[in-house]
């Protein structure tokens, strides 16, 4: 793995709407400067995944930008989720889906969690589904961060890992999910709205169970593999050995990580 060190004084060329390198950062600004520095690898006439979030946003947002100065053209985005579609839709970035680009020559999306071996935990925005499928069959994948998201192992933020199952009977694909991680401590909550406590659905009609680990869930593979063969689970949030790089933005500057 190759590391690449750029300080925040280096950022992305021509940009101007970028923090003076005096200024604190935020960490969404850090999220800006990664979503930035990503655009920078895509090349007029790319077909484009497009990612969701707070940080992939920065990044659609600045495709857009280079679109109307001319710097670049022809370019196609298949969106992964309907956030990121209507984004993209009102700042004129021509649409496609992967019925009609089944291979892409790029994908730059945010992540939840991202390992020493660069496998991340997605979907806590819940687009996990759609952003496999299309990150799944691009020829790059670039994962943009801020230093927050880095864990020693995946689940090690303590926080969820999503699972996106069907509505039917949720409440036992959720209790088979748990027991499935039961020595690493696991407890499985479908994710709701705290105003209203209404399941949040996915863009594709079904609902996200979120686990939580106490302790680390050892082969990933065979995580994967076991949460896979739950009749019930549509898909999970690991990506593993799919990021090509990523790029951390921290408050000592930019690390690119290389596969
Ligand atoms: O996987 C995702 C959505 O399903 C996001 O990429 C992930 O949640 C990171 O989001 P953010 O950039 O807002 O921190």
């Amino acid at each position: 793995m190759r590391t690449m060190a750029i300080s925040p004084q280096s950022p992305p060329s021509s940009s101007s709407a970028l923090p003076p390198p005096s200024v604190a950062l935020t960490q969404d600004e850090l999220k800006r400067i990664a979503a930035y520095k990503a655009v920078e690898y895509v090349r007029s006439g790319m077909v484009l995944g497009l990612g969701t979030g707070s940080t992939a946003r920065h990044a659609v947002d600045r495709i857009a930008e280079l679109l109307r100065r001319g710097e670049l053209s022809g370019i196609v985005g298949v969106p992964t989720s309907t956030q990121t579609h209507q984004q993209a839709l009102a700042l004129g970035i021509p649409l496609s889906d992967l019925d009609a680009h089944p291979s892409l020559d790029l994908a730059i999306d945010g992540a939840d969690e991202v390992d020493s071996h660069l496998n991340l935990v997605k979907g806590r925005g819940g687009s996990l589904l759609r952003e496999k499928m299309v990150e799944g069959v691009c020829k790059k994948f670039v994962v943009i961060v801020d230093e927050s998201k880095l864990v020693p192992y995946l689940g090690g933020s303590g926080l969820a890992m999503p699972v996106e199952v069907v509505p039917f009977c949720w409440k036992f694909t959720a209790g088979r999910l748990r027991q499935l991680f039961e020595d690493a401590g696991c407890t499985a909550k479908l994710r709701t709205f705290p105003e209203t406590e209404k399941p949040f659905v996915t863009d594709n009609g079904n609902y996200i169970v979120d686990l939580y680990f106490k302790k680390d869930i050892g082969d990933l593979k065979v995580a994967s593999d076991a949460i896979l063969r739950l009749a019930g689970v549509v898909e999970h949030g690991m990506f593993l050995d799919m990021a090509t790089t990523v790029i951390v933005a921290g408050k000592l500057g930019v690390e690119v990580l290389d596969k």
